[in-house]
Parts: structure tokens; sequence; C-alpha cells
């Protein structure tokens, strides 16, 4: 069939020739099909392989780096269970990164890759089967030799130290190169022209053969040898039409839209024009219309544009030209004519003996056939000659050697049937030759390129589903952390907030507690705190009641002091509660991989105000509720305590013992002629039950008779006690009665006093140190400032620990919730491009296979 024509691999010309010969009954036609067809399948598989590379680089460039793989001998022993062709697949910029593939060759040369996985127990056949051309690059592969010292190491191992983005660039710069190449190549395909060469002895009848051919006298034929110009006859239509000669002037490259290359001059005047160049070698460019039909002319076939040149005779001085001439890669087919006559001059021999190394497709016209009488013997010997010249042609003789006369068929109507089948053959060769010399070099070239780009898809899908599968292994594993994080996030604020609000509610209801019992106790002379550092005096005796007085008053006031270090324990407890329920939080909500906060509270560091720092120097604290897990730094040391009542052992004003400790003449009188209104607290209740009596007021008038065995007191003391008993009994009955009623009611007083005195004196401290730290507002109201105060100072300083724990906390939170966000978001693009690179080369690997299927570039569909 025609098909044999384009054998899928270049056979040697040995072969070529016989299979030429098998083809010798093909129709002309059939041939002109199947070029055309091989040739139009060819332009579209150039068309869509040169989109695929431009859609590559495109790829390359804007979506995904291309790698480029190469394939190592296994580092592993193959098993005798395994496939053979096991490589080693890696990146030549990651070339420590190995996947195992299998590279099988099937009957149509084409090689599959497997992936392979790493267990050896599963069986070959489940291996999941990628179908790749070859093992290894042959166009696109990056050939680069990097000199040391003379020597070049391996291309391998310079790409391998470079970056993945120089090595998808250089891919880039491969992909660019080849490109260009394929567009040389669509050229060359796109080329219909073929040069034949018609060469030979002197006067060995080529001009005549050449009319013969154009079924036309075109050129000049004479019994002298003189054609010494080469003519190269061109179908009139690459001139527009016109027939006419250009005649190449002198070291000017023919070009036919360049006038400047060449000279016109009429067809009539050829004679002349070779004429006039006789002496030199000159080339003509011969443009003839040929009005015969396609399937007859030679010239205008409709598939190969042929174009004729009559070379000079062989001789001594054109021999060389002719040789070389013939060399010419555009010489598609050289065709020697011989004179029967003459058979093979030296010339001859000596070019055919050449010709025939360069060129393995001669075609022989032994001309002049009419002349010869023993036809036989002449055919025995020319084609002895020519087994000894060139045995290939030898070989396919009956094709391609041809025993003609010219001169014949040139007459109109006369039967030529050796000349028809020089003429059919000819043609025929022309077109096989064609497809040998121009097709199928293409098609190599392609099938090969085709299969890189295979081989280049099928590797990078490879790693983009490696890609792909990791991107979703990590995305199954961060994504429900990042959904769980964000679900959890607002109720962590709630416990965070809850934790807070239910510290310093803690904190601040237990400081509330402890102070008002304590001031209550205080309130009845009774220590706040029952503490054993702190105990009351015991009453030394009249003489000493002074003293005794203040040692209560100190007593009763460190106890306070004691009751507020106590609720500021009770903080302590129940802010380290709530740090450690953050801590539970922290666990609760942080995801794994988060550190924790590794900073240790300590509660001793908290109602500090003051740290020294190393030279003794006070400075104002920072947040140093924390130390660092080594404890080291931050230590707190609790400093004095002021502001707000606080450390009221250590205000001088609260430790100065008054008369009004002893007697507190306000408070009598006040209890007894007020308003009565200031029962509001439970304690001044009791102060009146206890001294509701006219005792009590006698001692106001008398207690300063006392003050003589202590410390001065103020005659102002003694003058208002005068006075107000005087006051009372300013009438004259009582004036007289005064006397002895003063007199017993003093006696008695006195003793009464000077019993109640150890009593007396801690109520009367303990009301007056509890009427100090509690303010009245002036309107009856009594505020609390002592126990109020210490309740906000307590509950802020539990808040404000409470509130860097919970800041620490979410800002981790939020830190890592962030970062899982961005981490998806990463992950996701990976998923997605990978997901994208993995359908993308799949795409390319199908489409590639197709191309070469369709244009039956190595593998059968
Ligand atoms: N009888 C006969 N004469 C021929 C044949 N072919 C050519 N001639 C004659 O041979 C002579 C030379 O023919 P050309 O065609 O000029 O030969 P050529 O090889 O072109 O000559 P150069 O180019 O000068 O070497 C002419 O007189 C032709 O008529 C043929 O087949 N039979």
């Amino acid at each position: 069939m025609a098909q044999s024509y384009f054998p899928a691999q270049v056979t040697s010309p040995v072969k070529e020739l016989a299979s030429f010969a098998g083809e010798r009954q093909l129709k002309v036609e059939d041939v002109q099909e199947a070029y055309i067809e091989q040739k139009d399948k060819l332009i579209d598989a150039i068309d869509s392989t040169k989109s695929i590379l431009n859609n590559i680089r495109i790829f390359n460039r804007d979506e995904w780096v291309v790698r480029y793989p190469q394939f190592n001998e296994p580092t592993r022993p193959e098993t005798t269970k395994r496939p053979s062709g096991r490589r080693s697949l890696t990146f030549v910029d990651d070339p420590q990164n190995e996947t195992e593939v299998v590279l099988k060759r099937d009957l149509s040369h084409s090689v599959s890759l497997s992936t392979v996985v790493d267990d050896n127990t599963i069986p070959a056949e489940q291996e999941e089967e990628t179908l790749l051309p070859s093992s290894d690059f042959h166009v696109l592969r990056l050939d680069l030799k990097l000199g040391v010292n003379g020597s070049a190491t391996s291309a391998a191992s310079l790409v391998s130290q470079l970056e993945k983005a120089s090595i998808a660039n250089l891919l880039d710069e491969r992909i660019a190169t080849s490109l260009s190449h394929v567009d040389k190549l669509r050229l060359r395909v796109e080329d219909t022209s073929s040069k034949v060469l018609v060469t030979g002895d002197l006067n060995a009848g080529k001009s005549t053969f050449v009319n013969a051919l154009l079924r036309r006298e075109v050129m000049p034929v004479d019994q002298q040898p003189c054609t010494t110009a080469f003519c190269e006859v061109h179908d009139a239509a690459e001139n527009n039409g016109v027939e006419e000669v250009h005649i190449i002037n002198d070291g000017a490259t023919y070009d036919i839209k360049d006038e400047a290359t060449y000279t016109r001059a009429e067809l009539s005047t050829l004679e002349d024009v070779v004429g006039e160049n006789e002496s030199s070698q000159r080339m003509l460019k011969i443009y003839l219309a040929d009005s015969r039909t396609p399937s007859e002319s030679l010239l205008n076939n409709g598939v190969v544009d042929i174009s004729l040149i009559d070379a000079p005779g062989l001789n001594r001085d054109s021999l060389k030209t002719t040789a070389v001439f013939a060399r010419q890669e555009e010489i598609d087919v050289v065709v020697f004519v011989v004179s029967s006559e003459n058979h093979f001059t030296l010339s001859a021999r000596d070019f055919l003996a050449n010709a025939s190394k360069e060129k393995a497709y001669l075609f022989i016209v032994v001309n002049k056939f009419d002349q010869i009488k023993n036809k036989e013997k002449c055919k025995r010997l020319v084609l002895q000659q020519i087994k000894e010249l060139s045995p290939r042609t030898h070989d396919d003789a009956e094709d391609l050697v041809h025993f003609v006369d010219s001169a014949s068929a040139l007459q109109p109507f006369a039967a030529n049937p050796a000349f028809d089948d020089l003429e059919s053959s000819l043609r025929s060769f022309v077109l096989v030759k064609r497809s040998k010399s121009k097709l199928q070099p293409v098609s190599t070239y392609l099938n090969n390129l085709l299969c890189d780009i295979e081989l280049l898809a099928g590797a990078n899908s490879i790693v983009a589903n490696a890609e792909l599968q990791q991107a979703q292994a990590d995305l199954s594993a961060v994504k429900p952390v990042l959904e769980k994080m964000k679900k959890g996030r607002e109720a962590l604020e709630d416990s965070l907030e809850a934790v807070e609000e239910e510290g310093v509610a803690t904190s601040s209801s237990k400081t509330k507690s402890i102070l008002l019992d304590a001031l209550e106790r205080v309130g009845h002379g009774k220590l706040g705190v029952d503490s054993a550092s702190i105990s009351m005096p015991s009453y030394p005796g009249l003489l000493r009641v002074w003293e005794y007085a203040r040692d209560v008053r100190k007593a009763l006031i460190a106890s306070l002091d004691s009751a507020v270090k106590l609720a500021e324990n009770e903080a302590r407890v129940a802010t380290s509660a709530g740090v450690d329920k953050i801590k539970n939080l922290a666990e609760e909500h942080l995801p794994e991989g988060v550190e924790r906060n590794r900073r240790v509270f300590m509660p001793e560091a908290m109602f500090s105000t003051i740290r020294k720092n190393g030279k003794g120097t006070p400075k104002r604290r920072q947040s140093s509720h924390f130390t660092g897990a080594n404890g080291i730094g931050n230590a707190v040391v609790a400093g004095g305590v002021v502001g707000l009542g606080i450390g009221l052992a250590q205000r001088p004003e609260m430790l100065e013992t008054t008369f009004l400790d002893l007697f507190d003449v306000h408070h009598q009188l006040w209890v007894h002629f007020g308003d009565g209104s200031s029962s509001s607290s439970s304690s001044s209740k009791e102060d009146e039950e206890g001294s509701a009596t006219a005792l009590g007021l006698v001692s106001v008038g008398v207690g300063a008779m006392t003050m003589f065995g202590g410390q001065a007191i103020g005659a102002k003391g003694i003058i208002e006690g005068i006075i107000r008993v005087s006051d009372l009994f300013g009438n004259e009955t009582a004036r007289k009665w005064v006397a002895p009623v003063l007199g017993a009611v003093a006696i008695g007083s006195v003793a009464y006093i000077v019993l109640e005195l150890p009593n007396s004196i801690p109520k009367t401290v303990g009301r007056r140190v509890r009427a100090a730290v509690v303010s009245g507002n002036g309107e009856g109201e009594e505020e609390n400032v002592f126990v109020e105060g210490h309740v906000v100072r307590v509950g802020k300083e539990t808040r404000k620990v409470l509130r860097l724990a919970s800041w620490d906390l979410k800002t981790r939170f939020n830190g890592a919730l962030e970062e899982r966000a961005a981490e998806v978001k990463n992950k996701e693009e990976s998923e997605k491009k990978a997901k994208r690179a993995n359908e993308y080369f799949g795409e390319v690997g199908r489409k590639t296979r197709q191309i070469r299927v369709d244009a039956g570039l190595g593998i059968e569909a």
C-alpha cells in the first residue's frame, strides 16, 4: 500500500530502494495521495505540538514551575519478581527525593511508567500505569556541560546544583529553541518544491531529455557540447504565470522578489542567453507554463513543485562544480543521462562513484537508445557498468535505469512507452524521495519531541499528584483544627470573661466579708482576726492606762492589717484558681504545636506596688505577677503598702493615742443627745446598750481625774466636764443636793470606771479605730471607705492578673488561629495548584499521545 512509502522508522537506503521496487506498480496518484495525507497530518501535528509547547511555557511561567526529571539506575537491586526497567525518578532540583518507577517497553517501542508502591508485597499488576513514550529526553534534554580543568562533568551533576526556577528557565529556553526549529520544520514540510538535477556526459542529450519531460523545446539542443550554464526550470506559476528567464547576477543570491538579484530575459532568447553565458557557469531560472494536467505534468503535478536543473555536461572543468551542486541538500534527486552510444566516460564514472556515496538516489537515463542496434547487448553492458559503479542502483535497475529515446519523446502523437514508464517512475521516485528527505526527518523530530513532552508531563503529573496528596493530607489535618478554633473562639472569650468576673467576684466578696467581719470585731474592741502573732495586751493597771490604750490601738490596727492580708491571701487563692482555669482553657482551646505560656504565676507578687531593683532603689512595678519558668528575674518583694488605709500600723496618725481613746466624750454625748438616728450600724446599738447609764455620763465629767496617773490632760477637758455637770444641776433644789449626790456618784463612778477601764478602753479604742477607717458622708450615711477601698483594690488586682493571663491566651489563640487560617489558605492554594497541574499534565499527556496516534508517529491508535 501507499502507506508503506512512509515507514515509521528510517530505513537504510538499500532497504528504501528495495521498498521502492515493491511499489513499482503503484499508481502515481496513490503516491501523491499518501504524500499529501502524510504532509497534512504532519502539519496538523506540528501545529498542535506548537500550541502545546506554547501552552507549557505559559503554564511554566504563570502557574507551575515545570520540573525536569531524570532517571537513574535503581539504588536497590532489582528483585526477580519485579518487572524489568526499574528506574529511580528524581528531579534535578531535588536529587535526594527519589521515586521508584518502572519503565516498560511494549511492542510499539513505547515505554510505560509505573508508579511503584514501595511495599514489595504488592503485586506488580496492581501498579497504576501511566503510558510514557520513553525513559529519557531526546529533544528537550538539557545538555549542559561544566568544564572543570578541561574535563566536562555530567550535565546531571550541574543541573542538580541549580534552583528549581533556574531549571524551569533552562527548560523554557530549550522549548523556545525547539519551537523555532519546529517552525523551520513546518516551512520545510510546507515547501513543496523539489529539485531534480539532470546531469551527464557531454552531449549525452540532457537538454533533449529535459525538453522531453517538459514536452517542449525549451532548452537549446546542439550537436556540439555547449551548455555550460545551470538552467533551472520552474513552473511559471511561481513567477505569476509569466514565462521568462531570470539570469542571476554575479555574486547575488537569487530572490524572485528582489529584482536586483537577477536580470530578466525573454524565454525566446534563451538560446542566446545560454550562448552568451557559455564561458561562465551561470545560473539561469527559467519559468515555463505547463499546460498539461497535474497528473501528466512533472513541473505542475499538484503535489510537489518539481524544478528541473539542466546542468552542464561533465568534463574536467564542470565535474567539480556539478558534483558540489549534486551534493546540495535541496537536490532531492540526481538524474544521470548517459548516451547509450558512449556508455560511461571517465568523468561520468568519477561523478557516479562520488554521487552514489553521497546520494543513494540516482536515476539513470540511458539516452539515444534508438541509435543502438543490439539493444540487449547494450543493456547488458550498461547494467554491468552500473553494477560496478553503483551496486544499489543496479539492484533496483528496473525502476532506476531507463533506456530511452528522448528525441522522439518530443514528437507529438508518437507512442513512447519506455519514456512514459521513465516519467512515471521518476515522478514516484521524486515523491518517495521527498517523503524520505523532507517528511521523515520531520516525523522523527516531532515524534521525539512529543515523547519528551509526554515524559515531562508524566513526570510532572507524578509530582503534582504527590503535592496534591500532601496538600490534601495537610489540609485534612489543619482544617478541622481551624474549624474547631473558629467555633471555639467565642466560647473561649466568654469563658475567659467568666473566669475573670468570677475571680474578681470571689476576691471582692471574700475581701468584703473578711474586712466587715474584722471591722465589726474591732468595733467591739476585739482583734479583727485571730492571729497567732497578734494578741490583745493585758491590762497593766490604772496607772499605765495610757500605755494600755496605745497597745490596744496597736493590736487592733495590726489585726486590721492582718485582716487585709488575709483578704489578699484569699484573693491570691481565687486568682490562682482563675489562672489555673485559664491554663485549662488554653489546653482545651490551643491547638497542638502552639507554645503554652511558660511563665509561672507568682501569687506573692500580687498587691505589691514597688519592687526593688538590684541597687535597692524602689522602682514602679510592672506586670510582675508572672515570672519566667526559670524563676530568674522578676522576683517581687512584698513592700510597704500605702493608700486607702492600707498598712494602718504604719500610719503614724493611726497609732496616735489621745484622751478620747480613754473617754470618747463625743461618742458619749452623741449617743445620748444625738437625734438617735445613728443606729444604722449594729455596733452603735451595742454602744448604746453598753453605756446607756448616767454612769457613762458622769464618767465624762470626772474621768479627767483619772488622768493624773497618766499623761497630762488639757484643762479644756476638765472644764468641759464641769460645765456640763453644772448645767444639769442648774436649779436651786438641785444645788442643795448636789454636793452629797455628787460625792456619792463620784465615788461610785470612779470605782466603776476604774473597774471598767480594761473593758471600756478596747471598745473605745476599737470604736475609734473603726470610725477612723470608716468615714461618714455627712448625711448620717456611713460609707465604709476602708472595706470598699480594699474591695475595689483587691478586685482590681485580681482582675489585672486574670486579664493579663486572658490577654496572653487570647493573643496566643488569635495568633494560632491566624497562623492556621494562613496555613489552610496556603494549603488550599497548593491543593488547587497541584490539582490544576495534575489535570493539566494529564491532559497534555493525552493530547500528545493523540497527536502521535493521529500523525502515525510511533504508536497505533
Ligand atoms: N537520435 C537521438 N538523438 C538524440 C537523442 N537525444 C539527444 N539527441 C541528439 O544529441 C545531440 C545533443 O543533444 P543535447 O540535448 O544538446 O545534449 P546535451 O547533453 O544537452 O549537450 P551538452 O549540454 O552540450 O553537453 C542533439 O543533436 C540531439 O538531437 C536521442 O534520444 N536520440
